[in-house]
């Protein structure tokens, strides 16, 4: 496991890196003393010529007909299945080295890098056009997801949409706070299963920014309408069904595409669910403010409204992908944001002295803005220093659109490669931490995100003291479900300031 090092110097440094803003130093090819990159950027083919043949990248082996290498997740021979695929990342990592090849059904070769310079290449040789590998069971289901993007982002991007928010975030605070405290066990001070409370809170907020609603997914307030709260518990118990779904037909054999599998029906059981609740809220959103849309456009579905690209029904599936592709990360990260607090009590207090010093210590009579936010350096380095030990994504896909030079393999185009930037996150360098990703496909919701697990953590830190449960690890165990998610229920005491 990583060393912690809140309390560090180097981590505070780290974090005041802009991760897009990267040093564009080009990087020297290995076989050649010069920069392995032409004027524009593009990789020279001497460098590629001089380079050791793909097929003789080391990987697992053998690679079988039909299945390739994928015996290795059959946990009775391979020894790994699809929800400790971090652990055959990291072990593979021991095994061979910093690039790894391993084969899918049908022959097709993924390559897996861990060295943050030849993450750098991949990223600067594919940034005129960012591809991922798409996942055929999503794509079944969406028109091309870069199209969509570039309808979507522009929404996302408008910080000021953020800003003009934090009064509504900052009460989905205060009324979490309180339910928070309401759930705990009065005598014990414990509440049960922080990753299912965090993603109320997840939820409200994203709904909130994306339909200008509150999800009721926690109760507030005296006019809580409980098909409304219904609502909120069937959306997380969906995006739960999806991602779990997403983890199986990704990983497992495909035979989905000539039988309906369980992970298949749960795929589409999330999706009918998840647009059947994004619709409901769409359509009565479109019905109150019909008349006031092209007035405002202060939140991401207005925007998306007014857009000419995008019509009715691409709103819906955007909303759907914006909640499903949200909660989650977001909850996850808190999670592990607040369990290495409460293991660091010596990080946590500090962090309550600069949150005092910035704000005061009374919740109630200060709404945080984002220029607060903007002032808090250690908060900045607690969050930077959580993802680096414990992201929320395992890594980043890209497919290469040309022939390059990966840790001295040849790479040819059209070759996905998954980039572990979490595995190696130990090394310092700029591209060493991308928990958003990189580039013109950086995650859309990187602001929100941001903008959200640092008013939530301000205002929980600022109003309770958090200790770990008896018995639970100084480190969190992970598993992955296509996000990484926490192995076990974690109880957490909170103890009001
Ligand atoms: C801590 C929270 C989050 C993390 C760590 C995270 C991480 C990521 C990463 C690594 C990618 C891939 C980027 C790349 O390929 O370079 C991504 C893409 C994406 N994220 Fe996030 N994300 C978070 C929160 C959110 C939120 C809150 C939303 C929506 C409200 C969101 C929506 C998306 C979407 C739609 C994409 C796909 C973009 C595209 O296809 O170009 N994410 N995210």
């Amino acid at each position: 496991m990583a060393p912690n090092k809140l309390e560090s110097e180097s981590t505070t440094k780290l974090s005041s890196n802009n991760m897009n803003g990267v040093d564009t130093t080009q990087t020297k090819c290995p076989f050649t003393s010069s920069s392995s990159f032409d004027d524009n950027g593009n990789h020279k083919d001497e460098c590629t010529i001089k380079a050791k043949p793909f097929n003789t990248i080391p990987g697992p082996w053998p690679s079988l007909p039909l299945i390739g290498t994928q015996w290795q997740y059959f946990s009775f021979v391979g020894g790994y299945d699809v929800f400790h695929l971090h652990e055959a990342y990291r072990d593979r990592y021991h095994k061979y080295g910093n690039i790894v090849r391993e084969t899918f059904c049908g022959g097709q070769s993924l390559i897996h890098i861990y060295d943050p310079d030849d993450f750098e290449i991949v990223f600067r040789s594919t940034r005129t056009n960012p591809m991922r590998p798409p996942n055929e069971f999503v794509s079944m289901l969406r028109t091309s997801r870069s199209d969509q993007r570039r309808k979507v982002a522009p929404a996302m991007n408008k910080m000021r949409t953020i800003q003009e928010l934090m009064d509504g975030q900052n009460q989905i605070c205060t009324d979490f706070l309180e339910y928070l405290w309401s759930i705990r066990d009065a005598d014990s001070g414990l509440i049960e299963d922080l990753h299912s409370i965090l993603s109320k809170l997840s939820l409200e907020a994203i709904g909130f920014m994306c339909l200008d609603s509150r999800m009721h997914s926690f109760p507030y307030g005296k006019d809580d309408d409980s098909s409304d709260v219904a609502d909120g518990v069937k959306l997380i118990e969906a995006a739960n069904l999806l991602f779990s779904s997403f983890n199986r037909l990704f990983y497992e054999i495909p035979i989905w595409k000539f039988i309906s599998t369980e992970a298949y029906r749960d795929l589409m059981k999330a999706e009918s669910t998840l647009f059947e609740i994004a619709e409901k809220y769409v359509n009565r959103e479109i019905e109150q403010h019909e008349s006031e849309m092209f007035v405002s456009s202060n939140n991401v579905l207005k925007t998306l409204l007014q857009s000419p690209d995008l019509n009715r029904n691409e709103v819906k599936v955007a909303i759907v992908d914006l909640i499903a592709g949200g909660i989650f990360t977001v909850t996850n990260a808190m999670v592990f944001l607040m369990y290495t607090l409460a293991a660091n009590p010596d990080a946590q207090e500090k962090l309550y002295q600069e949150i005092v010093s910035i704000i005061g210590d009374n919740s109630s009579e200060y709404l945080v803005r984002y220029a607060d936010i903007s002032r808090m350096i250690y908060l900045k380095a607690c969050v930077t220093e959580s993802f680096r030990m414990n992201g929320p994504i395992p890594g980043v896909f890209r497919i290469t659109t040309e022939p390059i030079v990966l840790s001295g393999y040849q790479i040819p185009s059209n070759t996905p490669i998954f980039i572990h930037s979490m595995t190696t996150y130990e090394k310092p360098h700029p591209y060493a931490l991308l928990p958003f990703g990189f580039g013109s496909r950086v995650c859309i919701g990187k602001r929100f995100a941001e903008n959200q697990i640092n008013l939530a953590i301000i205002r929980i830190i600022q109003e309770y003291r958090l200790e770990l449960a008896p018995g639970l690890p100084k480190q969190i165990d992970l598993l992955h479900s296509f996000l990484m998610i926490p192995a076990y229920k974690i109880s957490m005491r909170i103890i009001r300031r």
